[in-house]
């Protein structure tokens, strides 16, 4: 089994060695990517595509190369194929008849060929000699060049005949590190997840930068959101993972600065923590899943006053996007349960935030801070390559049991949100399930009786394995999660 990967039509309009460059690029990390999927994954560059053949003694393998190649910035569209020998053009048509007789029996079809290489035919005759020979000789309706029900599609290069077998969407955008890397601020929400994703896409090295504000169970959130997100889609390149303890620099805002200017000032002291380290490490742009009037604080002025307070280009590709647009978004690339998992952690929320913040008026507040605060919390920062976040996951994982089946003297917790639990309650027999939506469940779980089992449930084991994993590091023995 083959794959033909087209590259994206923006790669093949450009010059022909930016062009080699991108291919070449895209070609190692379609090698990177399907060797994690199988060692002997062949990968072949051609001059305007590149071949992927899955190993014959693995025709399995098929979809899991299928679905990875769907998700590999850079590359248009994906063609699964079966490749033949041919001499001549009745020698294509002869191969194609018994394999489309029964497809096409009853419907109507028509022939498309795409055709490379030097042939004594051209496209439209073997899509006319193919068809006339299909319609002639099968129990076909009959040949429709528009809206057809089936569409024999075959591409022939040189000497050889692939019959496309599907056809597999692809990412789009720019193959990895084609452009230079980037500091996508990540807070696990909806907007940060789907900002990184867009420049993944675009091509662009992307790097974690997390401000933890203050919860355990916050982080292991963000980092399983990160970890989704460079293992699905960016996984030819390794990136840092960087987690910055901002309790301190929340604690100073609480205690020094004026109410109304808090949020600002919280983002002008992330933006300057994560210019640091984008310049520790050469990285020339922060990107943030900041959108223009979401919040009533990410007004233009908010946001200029926010951008005085670096040098580094801060890019917002989300700046114009609508929130449901966002979401939208987010259920496609994955991150949508993840965010909606992560509890609204905000450890700064001013009663009536500035919408219209005043430069030096935000600078005057900031020089209450203490000398040292930034570089304190930059020193701090704890920096993984975002591929051990997936041993350190497995290893919560094994302090987390999960169980299918509950004994009757346990009780169940039901966490989901009380909307999404009213809509499908969970009834159990013989066994008592209390209602407790996460968000209620750190501050009422130490009420209960702690002489019970409890047994965590929400619909995707997502938010119950997180709201366990907290528990668990609060002490809490006792705790299990349920996937029935
Ligand atoms: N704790 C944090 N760590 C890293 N980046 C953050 C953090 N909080 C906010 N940001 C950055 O600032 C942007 C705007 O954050 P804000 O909290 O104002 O909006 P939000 O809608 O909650 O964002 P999100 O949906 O990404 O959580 C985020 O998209 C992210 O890029």
């Amino acid at each position: 089994m083959k794959f033909i990967v087209k590259l994206y039509p923006e790669i093949m309009m450009k010059s022909k060695s930016v062009r080699m460059r991108f291919t070449k690029m895209l070609e190692t990390n379609i090698r990177n990517v399907l060797k994690k999927v199988d060692e002997e994954a062949k990968v072949q560059r051609l001059y305007d595509r590149i071949l992927v053949k899955v190993p014959d003694n693995k025709p399995e393998l098929g979809d899991a190369f299928a679905e990875r190649l769907g998700c590999i910035p850079g590359i248009a569209h994906v063609v699964q194929v079966s490749e033949y020998a041919f001499d001549s053009i009745d020698h294509i048509y002869q191969q194609v008849l018994p394999k489309y007789r029964d497809e096409i029996a009853g419907k109507t079809f028509c022939v498309r060929v795409k055709r490379s290489g030097n042939h004594d035919f051209n496209s439209i005759e073997v899509e006319r000699y193919v068809g006339g020979g299909l319609n002639q000789h099968t129990d076909a309706l009959g040949v429709k060049l528009k809206n057809p029900d089936v569409t024999v599609n075959l591409e022939i290069d040189q000497d050889k005949l692939y019959m496309v077998e599907r056809r597999i969407p692809g990412l789009g955008g720019f193959p990895m590190a084609t452009q230079e890397d980037v500091l996508s601020l990540i807070s696990g929400g909806f907007d940060s997840g789907v900002s990184s994703f867009q420049f993944i896409k675009k091509g662009a090295r992307t790097h974690y930068c997390f401000f933890n504000l203050g919860g355990a169970q916050h982080e292991i959130g963000v980092k399983q959101v990160a970890y989704h997100l460079w293992k699905t889609y960016g996984e030819s390149h390794k990136v840092r993972f960087v987690s910055v303890p901002f309790e301190p620099v929340v604690q100073e805002i609480l205690e020094r600065i004026d109410n109304g200017q808090m949020g600002v000032v919280l983002k002008r002291m992330m933006m300057r923590a994560a210019t640091r380290i984008a310049d520790k490490y050469g990285i020339q742009a922060l990107v943030t899943g900041e959108s223009l009037g979401q919040v009533s604080s990410q007004t233009l002025t908010n946001l200029n006053v926010i951008d005085r307070s670096t040098d580094l280009l801060i890019l917002r590709p989300l700046i114009a996007m609508d929130k449901q647009d966002i979401i939208n978004q987010s259920r496609v690339i994955g991150t949508e349960d993840f965010a909606k998992s992560i509890p609204e952690y905000c450890g700064v929320i001013s009663q009536k935030p500035t919408v219209k913040a005043i430069l030096s008026k935000v600078e005057k507040e900031e020089l209450k801070f203490s000398e040292d605060l930034i570089d304190r919390v930059v020193d701090a920062a704890v920096v993984m390559d975002i591929r051990d976040i997936e041993a350190e996951m497995n290893q919560q994982v094994t302090e987390t049991e999960t169980v299918k089946d509950v004994a009757s003297e346990e009780i169940v917790i039901d966490v989901r949100a009380p909307e999404e639990e009213e809509r499908k309650p969970l009834v159990l027999d013989n066994v008592m399930v209390k209602t407790i939506p996460f968000f209620k469940l750190a501050t009422q779980f130490a009420d209960l009786d702690k002489s019970k089992t409890y047994l965590l449930y929400c619909d995707r084991g997502v938010m119950s394995k997180l709201q366990a994993l907290y528990l668990i590091e609060q002490g809490y023995t006792n705790v299990k999660v349920y996937r029935p």
